[in-house]
């Protein structure tokens, strides 16, 4: 087949089940897909990376919502965003009174280099108005709270690889569920949310898929889901 899009795959609630493991079934689809395989994610760099070195495929990433994006292929390696407004953003809340909300040693934030990421059971209000006094903002991906640019997206990252790839944005088939796709959404030529996505990546999406987590995203592109 020639006219396999290139995917633009997010990973939490997308290629994983309702535990947020991620299912085994995607991961000889993702290898054997016969285009470019992009994991855009709101995690920092290494998890997407270990996923790909794991799966076999080439290191094609969007990390931290759009502030890192790498590409193993171009040797490219790019940073957006603004870490000291996040990490005062991050100081300014636990000095308030709050906490992160991840175990003393945090694996979520050690490796992050363009935001910071506050677990959900923490208070959502204050974390908005602290990050407006920096300048930035607060995404929900119904896995943590991201603090980060306004200007730094998903979507953005995805222009940016499909430029070092050499090709269309509008080539690509995104697939994922939640607001933090919106902007990848927008950017690729055909998005779709599986069923368990959120009310704002439900309203982006060209369509929605009938099946939740990985087996939406079986569905999304095609695949057999046995
Ligand atoms: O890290 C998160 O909060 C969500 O990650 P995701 O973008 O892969 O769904
Ligand atoms: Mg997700």
């Amino acid at each position: 087949m020639t006219d396999v899009p290139p995917l633009a795959v997010d990973i939490d609630g997308t290629l994983t089940d309702g535990q947020g493991a991620i299912d085994h079934r995607t991961l000889p689809v993702l290898r054997e897909w016969p285009a470019p395989v992009v994991v855009a994610t709101g995690k920092s760099l290494p998890y997407p990376i270990g996923l790909c070195h794991f799966v076999g495929i080439e290191g094609r990433v969007i990390a931290e919502n759009g502030g890192v994006v790498a590409l193993a292929e171009t040797d490219t390696l790019r940073f957006e965003g603004d870490r000291e407004a996040a990490a005062a953003v991050a100081d300014a809340y636990v000095e308030a009174g709050y906490s992160l909300g991840w175990r003393e040693i945090d694996f979520v934030n050690r490796w992050r280099e363009t935001e910071i990421a506050v677990a959900r059971d923490q208070p959502l209000a204050p974390l908005e108005s602290i990050a407006a006094e920096h300048g930035l903002e607060v995404v929900d991906t119904g896995y943590a709270y991201h603090v980060k640019s306004p200007d730094v997206s998903k979507g953005r990252g995805l222009e940016v690889v499909a430029g070092e790839l050499g090709v269309d944005p509008e080539a690509f088939l995104a697939v994922g569920d939640s607001e933090n796709d919106v902007s990848t959404f927008d950017v690729a030529g055909e998005a779709v949310a599986v069923a368990n996505a959120d009310d704002a990546a439900l309203a982006a999406a060209d369509r929605v898929t009938d099946s939740n987590y990985a087996d939406g995203f079986l569905e999304a592109i095609g695949a057999d889901s046995r």
